[in-house]
């Protein structure tokens, strides 16, 4: 069936909705060709034996998420799910939204939710593991929402790296990757979205006490200390 992909209204609130309106993109292009069901909530990844152990890891642009997942892979053995990779390989392999999403990203705007969790859903559904890592996600609330009602599963864990603006452009902008958003335009624009529309998805997990808030300036290994508490409950497969 053809699936028009709901509008952001729903979520925004009165007194953000005009900064939201010019922060996302318009939503009338988007549209989604889908035969799948919602995964019911509560039941999980449907084609899984074992329920999934979701990380949610929040934080600005260049506050060091990917970083520290790849430590958290190494010592913890999880999946690591990157939201911008996702949607960075839809541009390169020219997929039907590789276009828009790429102005999307360059402009630092936030791609529409059902996009987004659709490339994770289908990464989760792929993968043996069921510890997840899903970096850069939710961005917004809107995100939040959309995750909860296609995947049918909340975190059991979200980490939110805190780091100050000032530092945070100085490392995207030493970063060297090559990506199309690492200019101080774009970086701007991304840290708008990022002071728009973060506080009320930490403010969501703190509530529902699953926020682990890390101080995200030092030394990589000295941040990594502070993560290790979140996963007190999880295996150790190596020692890093
Ligand atoms: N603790 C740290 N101190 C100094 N530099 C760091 C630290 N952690 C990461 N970096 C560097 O900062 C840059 C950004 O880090 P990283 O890519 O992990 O951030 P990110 O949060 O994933 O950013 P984005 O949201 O843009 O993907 C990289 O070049 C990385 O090597
Ligand atoms: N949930 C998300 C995550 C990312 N984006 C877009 O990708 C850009 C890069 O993301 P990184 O996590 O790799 O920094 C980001 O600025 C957004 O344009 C998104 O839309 N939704
Ligand atoms: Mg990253």
């Amino acid at each position: 069936m053809w699936r028009r992909v709901a509008s952001f209204s729903p979520f925004i609130s009165s007194t953000k909705s005009s900064i939201l309106s010019q922060l996302v993109p318009t939503m009338k292009i988007w549209e989604s060709f889908t035969t799948e069901a919602p995964i019911p909530v509560n039941h999980g990844i449907s084609s899984k034996d074992s329920t999934p152990f979701i990380t949610f890891v929040l934080g600005g642009p260049g506050s060091g998420k990917g970083t520290q997942c790849a430590k958290i892979v190494d010592t913890y053995g999880f999946k690591h799910l990157s939201a911008g990779d996702l949607l960075r390989r839809e541009i390169a392999r020219n997929s039907e939204y590789g276009s828009t999403i790429l102005d999307t990203i360059k402009e630092g705007r936030i791609v529409p939710s059902e996009v987004t969790v659709r490339l994770i859903r289908r990464e989760m559904e792929l993968s043996d593991n069921h510890k997840f890592l899903i970096d850069g996600f939710p961005r917004s609330e809107e995100n939040r929402i959309s995750f909860e009602r296609i995947i049918g599963a909340e975190p059991n864990i979200v980490l939110f790296f805190d780091c100050p603006e000032e530092e945070m452009v100085k490392r995207v902008l030493n970063r060297n990757q090559g990506r199309v958003d690492d200019n101080i335009d774009t970086i701007k624009k991304r840290l708008k979205v990022f002071e728009a529309l973060n506080l009320p998805v930490v403010n969501h997990y703190a509530k529902k006490g699953k926020l682990h808030k890390i101080w995200a300036v030092g030394a990589e290994d000295e941040i990594f200390e502070q993560v290790r508490p979140a996963f007190a409950g999880c295996e150790v497969i190596s020692e890093s």
